[in-house]
């Protein structure tokens, strides 16, 4: 190391930089003899040295604004309607599918861990659970629903989210109800998303997140937070800025919701329309968001940044998806880089944008490298 930042030094003697080195080593020199009389020389710009305020690893670890803490973690789970299954995902490493009976012991290990908060995802298997209304999305004895209740009985310290969508249910696989020629019919598909959402505050959810991306959604849920007395425990969190793109394809295999025709692209956002997302920010904001969510998290970091200027008063929330998921396990696997070092530069980049919370698969990995 030594010797390369020799190099970078003697690089930086080149012709084209000697004038103005001269002039800044004699102003440099004329500032210790007025200045600094117990000073003999200077050599060297001043200005230059950068490496002394990085050279031990506890000041390296001050150039960051905020440190990865454990309580920004929040892990998503796959609860299923087979109360005893354990499912592994192939596509995504480590991670199952999962009944209600197992969730107890599965979670018991993490929490003493440090973790504080989980996002609930509904996969109904049962023949016959699926209808075009995703009638199913609020059954009372649904996996959503029942898991909320024992969890909040099991874990009175866990933050308990529950992601509100329909594609999961839904016979279309989309996320919302259909108009005959396929494309969403936005009033009914916010009525009853916004029904969905009651349903799990009622049940006992913390925070409920509606990444089903229908227009006006969030007022709507408010609203009905609001006249069921409830608002004032309830936090509704946006997935106000979620793209449609290509690194969704593991999350659809675990929660089979895969749509049987067409695709998302009429109601997530594309990939290149920042302002679209930026207007979509400021509606939730306005509609009555408490945090605001964008995902996919790495290659959205200038979204994040946007929400978090747009929505500089509330929490911003990125969720590192299932294909950015597999994708470091997949390089790490390769030999590409090291799966630890990776995982730990994308989240300094997903601080950095300004996220207050990290919706992530690592996090129990996370939280074995936080304490090391
Ligand atoms: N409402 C659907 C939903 N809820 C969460 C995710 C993605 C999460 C992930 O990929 O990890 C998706 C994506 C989609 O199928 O459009
Ligand atoms: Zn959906
Ligand atoms: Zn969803």
């Amino acid at each position: 190391m030594s010797s390369f930042s020799t190099l970078v030094d003697n690089l930086s003697f080149r012709d084209s930089d000697r004038e103005s080195r001269v002039s800044q080593l004699s102003r440099a020199k004329s500032y210790a003899s007025t200045n600094a009389t117990s000073m003999t020389s200077i050599s060297g710009d001043i200005k230059s040295q950068l490496h002394g305020g990085y050279s031990h690893p506890l000041a390296r670890a001050w150039q960051a604004d905020r440190q990865l803490t454990k309580s920004m973690l929040v892990y998503p789970l796959f609860i299923t309607d087979n109360a005893d299954e354990i499912t592994p995902i192939p596509s995504l490493p480590n991670q199952s599918r999962r009944g209600i009976n197992t969730l107890v012991p599965f979670l018991t290990p993490l929490i003493q861990r440090g973790l504080r908060s989980i996002i609930l995802f509904g996969v109904p298997l049962a023949p016959g659970s699926k209808d075009a209304l995703g009638t199913s999305a609020d059954d009372p004895k649904g996996p959503v629903i029942a898991s909320i209740k024992l969890l909040r009985r099991a874990f009175p310290d866990l933050y308990i989210m529950a992601d509100v969508c329909l594609c999961e249910y839904t016979s279309h696989g989309h996320c919302g109800i259909l108009r005959d020629d396929g494309s969403l019919n936005n009033a009914m598909s916010v009525d009853r998303i916004s029904d969905v959402a009651l349903a799990y505050a009622l049940a006992g959810a913390h925070c409920v997140a509606p990444s089903d991306m229908n227009d006006g959604r969030v007022r709507a849920i408010k609203l009905k937070l609001i006249d069921e007395g409830i608002a004032h425990k309830v936090l509704l969190m946006s997935y106000s800025a979620k793209f449609s793109g290509a690194l969704y394809g593991p999350f659809r295999d675990a929660a089979g919701s895969v749509p049987s025709f067409g695709d998302r692209k009429c109601y997530q956002l594309p990939p290149g329309g920042r302002g679209l997302a930026r207007r979509a920010i400021q509606r939730d904001i306005g509609e009555g968001a408490d945090a605001i969510m964008v995902k996919p998290a790495s290659a959205y970091l200038d979204i994040i940044s946007d929400a978090k200027e747009l929505g500089r008063d509330m929490p911003i929330a990125a969720y590192q998806v299932s294909g950015e998921f597999a994708m470091l396990h997949a390089g790490a696997k390769a030999g590409v880089f090291d799966l630890q070092e990776i995982v730990m530069e994308s989240m300094q980049g997903i601080l950095r944008a300004g996220a207050n919370i990290v919706v992530t698969y690592f996090a129990p990995e996370l939280m074995g490298w936080l304490d090391q």
